[in-house]
């Protein structure tokens, strides 16, 4: 394979922390990420090759548009997402430091690594070139660790590294992740500069700016082509899309923390938003939030097939993955 490519495939980084001096566990007004000077988050970004593309605040999240994908900071946990070549994990070490440091958190509460099989593995940087040496990485660090695969090992697949221990704080969460393949041609054009002005023409033409129409958008449009954006929901719930059109190699991911209930509607709103002709959905919960139960009966959608479905009950999390392709027309 020659000529341009781009790894759409998202490395995702949640790191939750406790204070584990004040004997409570419960988090005090120093305890907070978001104290974290901004200089030194765009130092640990350098380490993993990418920029600030924008940066902004709402009263519960710090949210960072980045040159490959996006950073969510809350007061108790980050989200690191980023694509391409880029090295993520080397941004573990330095943040731990960072939130005992300026934050007094000592102690990592959950962590959650994930990713889908790269299309093309060869072009990745160490720790990045097999989910093997992620993980001997990440054991060099953490103690505890626990790696899954789930999927076909041989088709498209779902890495995930978790610490097998019981959580404070990350047991009420929920996230929905949809991964897409194979996209609409058609879809793609509207993020090409060549057919669309801007970031906010692109999400109205796409009809993001309606999946939650009260949420503050973050978009940017790339040249000659490509799309991310951050949303802030007013509640503290985020959203975020990530685009790659290139018809060799597309790819889109979407990701939210809404609560469980909107999940089958957004699915069917995004699928009929993208069209793509592959799909993986992942939905994380804690286990003190609704049950996943509901979800195992709901999620089949009329024009796809699910060719896989797989259900893991970690300590305080439940994990529920499927892989979906389109029918033949
Ligand atoms: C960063 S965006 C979205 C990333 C996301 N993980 C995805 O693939 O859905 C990647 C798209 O922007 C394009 N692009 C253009 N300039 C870029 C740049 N400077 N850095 C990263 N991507 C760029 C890539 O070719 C690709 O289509």
């Amino acid at each position: 394979m020659t000529g341009h490519f781009f790894e759409g495939a998202e490395k995702l980084l949640e790191i939750w922390f406790i204070n584990g001096n004040n004997g409570s566990n419960k988090s005090t007004k120093c305890n907070d990420l978001r104290n974290i000077p901004r200089d030194l988050i765009e130092e640990v970004l350098n380490l993993v090759n990418c920029k600030v593309l924008t940066y902004a605040q709402s009263a519960t999240t710090d949210t960072y548009v980045l040159s490959e994908s996006s950073m969510f900071v809350f007061q108790t946990h980050f989200i690191l997402k980023t694509c391409g070549e880029t090295t993520l994990l080397h941004a573990v070490q330095p943040m731990l430091e960072l939130a005992r440091e300026y934050c007094g958190f000592d102690v990592v509460d959950q962590i959650f690594y994930s990713r889908r099989k790269f299309l093309r593995p060869e072009l990745q940087k160490a720790p990045h070139t097999s989910f093997d040496h992620e993980v001997s990485y990440l054991d060099s660090i953490f103690e505890g660790g626990s790696a899954y695969v789930l999927g076909r090992t041989n088709v498209d697949c779902w890495y995930l590294y978790t610490l097998d221990k019981t959580c404070v704080s990350t047991k009420t969460d929920q996230t929905l992740e949809i991964i897409m393949t194979d996209l609409d041609e058609e879809k793609m054009k509207i993020f090409y500069q060549e057919y669309t002005n801007s970031a906010a023409e692109a999400t109205k033409k796409a009809g993001i700016d309606k999946l939650f129409p009260n949420a503050k958008i973050f978009d940017y449009l790339f040249d000659p082509c490509g799309y991310s954006m951050n949303g802030l929901l007013p509640d503290g719930h985020y959203f975020t899309i990530h685009i790659t059109p290139e018809p060799d190699f597309s790819y889109v991911s979407f990701e939210t923390n809404v609560s469980y209930n909107q999940y089958q509607e957004l699915t069917r709103k995004i699928l009929k938003m993208f069209n793509p002709g592959k799909f993986t959905t992942t939905i994380f919960g804690g286990t003190a939030s609704t049950s996943l139960d509901g979800q195992r009966k709901m999620s089949l959608y009329p024009d796809y097939g699910r060719i896989d479905h797989q259900i893991v009950c970690l300590v305080d999390h439940d994990l529920m993955y499927s892989y979906y392709k389109k029918h033949p027309s």
